[in-house]
């Protein structure tokens, strides 16, 4: 499969990739960018690992990529970072009814949905988890492996996509996939707050044991921390969803007398709001605690 150049731009001491491709898994062209850091043009030719960051509601991969500033952390450590998108997009992809902003395009929340009219398209978790990664190993790494997509990765995201990178994370735990998870204001438990429950319910269907096998809430009470793994969290104090959608509390509660006890690390940052100012404000922290799990440092 082979990935199309919307643009190479010049940034820090490596280039931002534009890229968009046709996935087989949405059944329509997808963008994904892609930041090349400085070690893989002048590095010692060592496999480059790869981050990947699942974007927020109304998100493009242009959001993070031009507001969280991994690109500086990505030079300082030597790992390369992919900005997928966050749903299926054009003009034959079903929309929410009202087109609102939490639900259909911008909102695939990164489910499989099993309910019309968005299960041939809303394909998102094998979208990021199987087909995108595979797809570009092939692309990137034809001649000679210059960058890891597959194996000894790392996994984070912003609200949706905070919730995104968890289920991936804890999904394919001990799958030698994603060593390594953090979150920024995460929604913890979708089926509990009103995000979850609308993609959930649109997605999925109105069958709740379902949902479980989609909440990280759920899913980590099943999945045993045989490595001492460690999840990183930020949540500001002054973000408008913190109480009615995110409640990071919920996830602590949820590792109550489970392995992954006082392994998940929320710190709630005074002041700071949803907005990227505040996702990058700790990007760098996330970032070494990527460079370590991936063995940079
Ligand atoms: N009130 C916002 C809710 C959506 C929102 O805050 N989205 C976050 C992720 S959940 C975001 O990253 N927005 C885009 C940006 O800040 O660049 C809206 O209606 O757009």
């Amino acid at each position: 499969m082979s990935f199309e150049s919307n643009g190479e731009i010049a940034c820090c001491g490596g280039k931002l990739l534009k890229l968009s491709h046709k996935s087989n898994e949405i059944g329509s062209h997808m963008d994904v960018n892609i930041y090349l850091p400085k070690q893989y043009y002048n590095g010692d030719g060592n496999p480059i690992p790869v981050i990947y960051f699942l974007s927020g509601l109304t998100c493009t991969p242009q959001n993070a990529s031009e507001k969280a500033f991994w690109q500086i952390q990505a030079d300082n450590y030597g790992f390369s970072i992919v900005f997928p998108d966050t749903s299926p997009r054009g003009d034959e992809i079903p929309d929410d009814k009202d087109q609102s902003y939490d639900f259909g395009l911008g909102a695939g929340f990164y489910v499989d949905a099993t309910e019309k009219p968005f299960a041939d398209h809303y394909r998102m978790f094998s979208y990021i988890h199987e087909e995108l990664p595979h797809a570009l190993d092939k692309f990137f790494n034809r001649d000679a492996k210059k960058l890891e997509f597959v194996h000894n990765t790392g996994i984070t995201g912003h609200s949706m996509g905070g919730y995104g990178a968890l289920t991936g994370f804890l999904k394919y735990y001990g799958k030698d996939r994603y060593v390594s998870c953090s979150a920024f204001a995460p929604i913890v438990n979708p089926s509990q707050v009103p995000w979850g429950q609308k993609a959930f319910t649109g997605y999925l269907g109105h069958d709740k044991e379902l949902w479980k096998q989609h909440d990280p809430s759920y899913i980590i009470k099943n999945v045993d921390n045989t490595t001492g793994s460690e999840i990183l969290i930020h949540q500001g104090s002054s973000d408008p969803f913190l109480e009615k959608q995110l409640r990071p509390d919920l996830l602590l509660e949820a590792v109550k007398g489970t392995s992954w006890e006082n392994k998940i690390k929320v710190n709630v940052v005074d002041g700071f709001d949803h907005s990227y100012y505040f996702v990058s404000s700790f990007v760098p922290q996330h970032a070494a605690f990527h460079a370590k799990n991936l063995g940079l440092i």
